[in-house]
This record gives C-alpha cells, sequence and structure tokens, in this order.
C-alpha cells in the first residue's frame, strides 16, 4: 500500500448506490470523488489525477462503456471497473475487450468490490512504477555521456555536483550547441529530483496563442478545438525539473504568465477554477543576455532575478579546444563503432582543433556521424573530413602540435593488429605510406609491428 491514500473517482447517476459505495470506500481507506454522469467523470478526470475509476455501466447520455473508451485513449494507465446491473455475458466481453480492468454485477457485493478496488489499485501503482523505472533507466543511459577537460567546463562540472541538490532556479547562458541542455539534464539527475520527469520546452517555438493552453493545459471545451481535456508542461514537470529553452524568446506576455506561476506556485488549466499547486525546480538557456534585454526594456527584470539564483556560462566550442579531443573519441564510440572505427590521425584532429564551430559540439557530432558513415578505412584522415574542414590548409606539422607525445602514444595503443595488416596490405607493404595510413610517425609503426610480431617488410 502507498503512504497517500489512493484516490477513486466514482461515477454512477444513482444517488443512493452512490453514496453507499463512496461510503464503503472510505472506510477502507480510499479517498472516493463522485461524479454523477459520465461527462462530469472527464471534467473531474481532465482536473485531477486518479488511482482508478469505479464507474456504472448504465447511465444518462454517455455510457460506461463510452467513459471507458475515453480513459483509455486519456490515461491509458489508470485502471477502470464496471458495475452493471445486467448481468450479460456481451456487455461483459465488450467491457474486458475495451481494457476494463474488471467489472462486477448488481447488487454490488461490497466484499467483492473492495478485492477488486485493491487490486485494481495495486496494478495501476506498478503500472506507474514501472514506467517511471524505464524513465530513470533511460536517463541513466544518457546520464553519463557528458564530457569535457578544459578547465572552464571542469568549473561547470563542480558548479553542477553543488548546486544539483539545491532547488535553486538556474539561468545557462551559451551559444547554440553548446550543451545547455544537456547541463540541465545533469543537474536533474543529480538532484533529489531525479526520479521525477524532465520536461524541456522550447520558448522560441510556442505561439502566444498557444502559450497558456501548452503550459498550463486546458480542460474540455476552453475553447473551440479543445475537444480533450489536457494537462499543461508545468503540471507534467511538477516533482521534476522543468528546462526552459531559448527563455529570452518568451514574449511579454508570456513571461508575465510565467512570472505569476513562479510567485505563486500553482497553476489553474483553461477554463478551470481549481488551482494546481506545483513542485518545481527551474533551469532556463538562453543565447542572449537577459540583463541586456532587461535593459532594453524586452525581458522583465523581475522574472530575471526569480530565473538567476545560479548562473552557468557555456563557452563555446572554439574557445576550449582541449575538449575536442575527448569529444571526439566520446562521438566516435558513439557512432564509429559498427565500422571499428576508433581513432583519427594527428593531420584530421589538427583540423577539427583549427576550425571555428559555429555550431559548437553539435556540430562536431554531426562531422563526427558523417565522417564515420562515409568512411572507408579504419581511421578517419584529413581527406575523409568534410570540405569546410578539408580546406582549412593546416600547417605543415600541424598535427605535432596537439599530438603530444602522450596524445600519439594513446593513439598508436588503440590501433588494432588487424588494422596494421590491412593498413600494410592496403600499401603493399610501404613504411611510409602505411604509417601514414594509420596516422602515426615511422617510429610508432615499427613499436607497433613490434608489438603485434609483424615482420618487418623493408
Ligand atoms: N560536453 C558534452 N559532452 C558530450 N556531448 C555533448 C556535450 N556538449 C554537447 N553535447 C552534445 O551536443 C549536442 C547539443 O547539445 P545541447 O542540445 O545540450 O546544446 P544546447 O546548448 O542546449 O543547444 P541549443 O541552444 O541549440 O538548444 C547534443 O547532442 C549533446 O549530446
Amino acid at each position: 500500500m502507498t503512504q497517500t491514500p489512493v484516490s477513486i473517482l466514482l461515477v454512477d447517476d444513482d444517488r443512493d448506490n452512490r453514496d453507499l459505495l463512496a461510503e464503503a470506500l472510505s472506510k477502507a481507506g480510499y479517498r472516493p470523488t463522485t461524479a454523477i454522469s459520465g461527462e462530469e467523470a472527464c471534467e473531474k478526470a481532465a482536473a485531477q489525477d486518479f488511482g482508478l475509476i469505479v464507474s456504472d455501466i448504465q447511465m444518462g447520455a454517455m455510457s460506461g462503456l463510452e467513459l471507458l473508451k475515453w480513459f483509455r485513449k486519456q490515461f491509458p494507465d489508470t485502471p477502470v471497473v464496471l458495475l452493471t446491473a445486467f448481468g450479460s455475458l456481451d456487455t461483459a466481453i465488450h467491457a474486458m475487450k475495451h481494457g476494463a480492468f474488471d467489472y462486477l454485477t448488481k447488487p454490488i457485493n461490497l466484499e467483492e468490490l473492495l478485492v477488486v478496488v485493491e487490486r485494481a489499485a495495486e496494478h495501476g501503482r506498478l503500472v506507474r512504477e514501472n514506467k517511471r523505472l524505464k524513465s530513470a533507466f533511460d536517463r541513466r543511459v544518457r546520464a553519463g555521456s557528458i564530457v569535457a577537460q578544459s578547465r572552464a567546463m571542469v568549473e561547470i562540472f563542480k558548479l553542477i555536483g553543488k548546486a544539483a541538490h539545491t532547488r535553486a532556479s538556474v539561468l545557462i547562458y551559451g551559444e547554440t550547441g553548446t550543451g545547455k541542455e544537456l547541463i540541465a539534464r545533469a543537474l536533474h539527475d543529480n538532484s533529489g529530483r531525479a526520479e521525477g520527469p524532465f520536461v524541456a520546452i522550447n520558448c522560441a517555438g510556442i505561439p502566444d496563442t498557444l502559450l497558456e493552453s501548452e503550459l498550463f493545459g486546458h480542460v474540455r471545451g476552453a475553447f473551440t478545438g479543445a475537444e480533450q481535456p489536457r494537462r499543461g508542461l508545468l503540471e507534467e514537470s511538477s516533482g521534476g525539473t522543468v528546462f526552459l529553452d531559448e527563455i529570452g524568446d518568451l514574449t511579454p506576455a508570456g513571461q508575465a504568465k510565467l512570472l505569476r506561476v513562479l510567485q505563486e506556485g500553482e497553476i489553474r488549466r483553461v477554463g478551470s477554477n481549481t488551482t494546481i499547486p506545483l513542485d518545481l525546480r527551474v533551469i532556463s538557456a538562453s543565447r542572449r543576455s537577459l540583463e541586456g534585454m532587461v535593459k532594453e526594456g524586452a525581458f522583465r527584470e523581475d522574472l530575471l532575478y526569480r530565473l538567476k539564483t545560479i548562473t552557468i556560462e557555456v563557452p563555446p566550442l572554439r574557445e576550449r579546444k582541449e575538449d575536442i579531443p575527448l569529444l571526439t573519441e566520446l562521438f566516435l564510440t558513439r557512432y564509429g563503432k559498427d565500422k571499428d572505427i576508433r581513432a583519427l590521425t594527428d593531420g584530421a584532429l589538427a583540423r577539427l582543433r583549427q576550425y571555428d564551430w559555429p555550431g559548437n559540439v553539435r556540430e562536431l557530432e554531426h562531422v563526427i556521424e558523417r565522417t564515420t558513415a562515409l568512411a572507408n578505412s579504419p581511421i578517419i584522415s584529413e581527406n575523409d573530413l568534410p570540405d569546410a574542414l578539408r580546406s582549412l590548409g593546416a600547417e605543415e606539422g600541424a598535427g605535432r602540435e596537439d599530438g603530444s607525445l602522450a596524445a600519439a602514444r594513446r593513439k598508436a595503443a588503440a590501433i588494432s593488429r588487424e588494422q596494421v595488416v590491412a593498413a600494410l596490405a592496403q600499401t603493399s607493404g610501404n613504411k611510409n605510406h602505411t604509417a601514414e595510413t594509420l596516422g602515426i610517425s615511422r617510429w610508432a609503426l615499427n613499436r607497433l609491428l613490434e608489438k603485434y610480431g609483424i615482420e618487418k617488410p623493408d
């Protein structure tokens, strides 16, 4: 049994029956809410979450079966138990076929009802628990993949470690593709809310007309086209973290609405009078300086102060080129695995370091993905790189500059026997060409030949 009592939505148009069942459920430790029709049930379910639904089949305009179908579509994880006065086999088959958890015939035997309700509540809990575990697992798989070794990034990692456990709002500045969302996720994954949801909202992508319903949700019929009720993104992220990307692109109306939510800690779905308390951790990101926008009158100062208890500035990749080898290694493992591509020549790495990376880490990732997809040999050389990088015209020996002894040794160590044999075959045993193909010095090639016991060609 969970700590908080399971809330049950009880739907029946017969008042006596409703009261009787509500009392029995209450006594058994559940928290029943009643509705007198299918329509009312939909409205209540749209405003609040229920652990399970117990509904009569024979009701006014909307029958229990229709209600069942609606729930399967809107809230597939919520079990529905149906009650029917007519124990007809047809109805029973129909109910089960459409995903009812169980059905009971009237007059209801209260003991039997409680047994079914307990099983249904447990089933609902398990379904939700499974989903939660699965998303926690997906998160862990993703979480390990943020890498960097530059001083600036290591400082950011330390800050993440310190700030993650607090509820302080964090504002992340950085150009596109620098890893702002990854940092937001790292903050979430290392916080006490890691088991809760992480919801990313791109503020630039929401037109003003849709903003309210996207963020706050709506009840059925709140506006033309709102045929079904919907939870808003802020409600979805309650108990977890909301990541507001491109916050600087929020319109003045959007800024005012968001500020109110942050001040009051609650929302109301569009068209509803019920307030829903939120438990949020807010992380936002922007390419532009919000302080600058405040000066220009384009961003609310009061909102900015709510958002930036802690500020993180992620430098562009061109200002932390020390991160390129490590990032490249990560992306090679990610995309080169199937083709057994594990290394780049010094020359290729030099080109990666020379380039300015206007699209930052995202662009580097795409370059490695594309290059590994098209490469024909196990080692990526300059010629495999896209034109923009190949034509940079590295100075003679530029490869040496980053090919510090340790890096060169690491690279040579990553080359397998098969790769050496393949390169030798490809160059008909020419040692200079073999070393070039493998992206290592002749000296390093000799060490590899010794290591693998391959007979040295002349
Ligand atoms: N330090 C890093 N380690 C590993 N991968 C990274 C790192 N930084 C960025 N990436 C990868 O680069 C890509 C872009 O990162 P992300 O989406 O976090 O950037 P962003 O700054 O939020 O971009 P935008 O401003 O365009 O939304 C992602 O695929 C991400 O996994």
